[in-house]
């Protein structure tokens, strides 16, 4: 984990989100930095996935700025902060069944092809100097992942567990330095999330920054470096798992909410 005084990746300045008159996300400032696991929790209803898709360009923001690197990111589409290394997977996978595996990685690949759809039509050579490289480097992601061995299966059959790796795999494809994961373990056994803790604590210690929004408190107490709590929109505490677990606003926004 990198110290608090490090260059933040991410950083929010005061991102709010209405949906009307509804205040979903509010006044949210927080830094997320690399090589550390962040976790993002709070009660049903918070705000968590709001905040997601505020990050990684699904909605706009209300109010605030963002900044990655450095930079103001504030208003960018989703395809030019997946560029830029921003990538998450979703609360259900969202895969298409007829794939197969390589295929899904490879999809995530493309994001990151030096030549682009249009340029890469016109010159056959570049194209199939690049479709090489992608699947080289979809290859490499399904070993690092350890789904190497399924490469050639449809996605519709693989089981749930190997499903949510698989999403992870094709997140990875653009070589993001931010990683978003919303609720990455849900559903899973503990065999399963044991093996997916294990790929977020390697990536984490290859330098990514992971962001996680998840209810089992479990796995977000073991895992996570950094624990940011929101509650009706709003930060209501912030610091090292074993301090935010016991923080007494904390207990009582989620006083018969937690899950074992
Ligand atoms: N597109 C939308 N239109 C209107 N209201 C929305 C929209 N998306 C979210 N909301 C509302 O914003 C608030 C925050 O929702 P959000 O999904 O971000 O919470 P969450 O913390 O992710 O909850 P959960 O843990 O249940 O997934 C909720 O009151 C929700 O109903």
């Amino acid at each position: 984990m990198t110290a608090d005084n490090t260059p933040a990746l991410l950083e929010l300045i005061n991102v709010g989100k209405s949906f009307g008159g509804l205040h979903a996300v509010r006044e949210v400032s927080m830094q997320v930095r690399a090589a550390t696991i962040h976790a993002l929790i709070g009660p049903n209803g918070a705000g968590k996935t709001t905040t997601f898709n505020l990050i990684n360009g699904i909605l706009p923001v209300s109010a605030g700025r963002i900044l990655f690197q450095g930079a103001d990111i504030t208003g960018w589409p989703v395809h030019r902060l997946a560029a830029a290394g921003i990538a998450r997977t979703f609360q259900t996978p969202q895969l298409f069944d007829e794939m197969t595996v390589i295929e899904t990685v490879m999809c995530g690949c493309h994001l990151r092809g030096r030549l682009g759809p249009l340029r890469s039509m016109f010159s056959l050579g570049g194209k199939r100097l690049e479709e090489r490289a992608i699947l080289d480097h979809a290859v490499e992601l399904l070993q690092r992942v350890g789904l190497h061995e399924l490469m050639d299966e449809k996605a519709a059959n693989l089981s749930y567990g190997h499903r949510r790796v698989l999403e992870v795999a094709r997140a990875l494809g653009t070589n993001p330095k931010l990683l978003l994961l919303d609720e990455v373990a849900a559903g899973l056994n503990p065999t399963e999330t044991q093996y997916i803790a294990g790929l977020i604590r390697q990536f984490a210690a290859d330098g990514m920054a992971i962001l996680l929004v998840e209810h089992d408190m479990r796995f977000v107490m073991e895992m996570s470096h950094k624990v940011t709590v929101l509650n009706f929109g709003e930060i209501l505490a912030e610091g090292l798992p074993e301090d935010v677990a016991s923080d007494p606003s904390v207990i009582e926004a989620y006083i018969g909410n937690w899950e074992e």
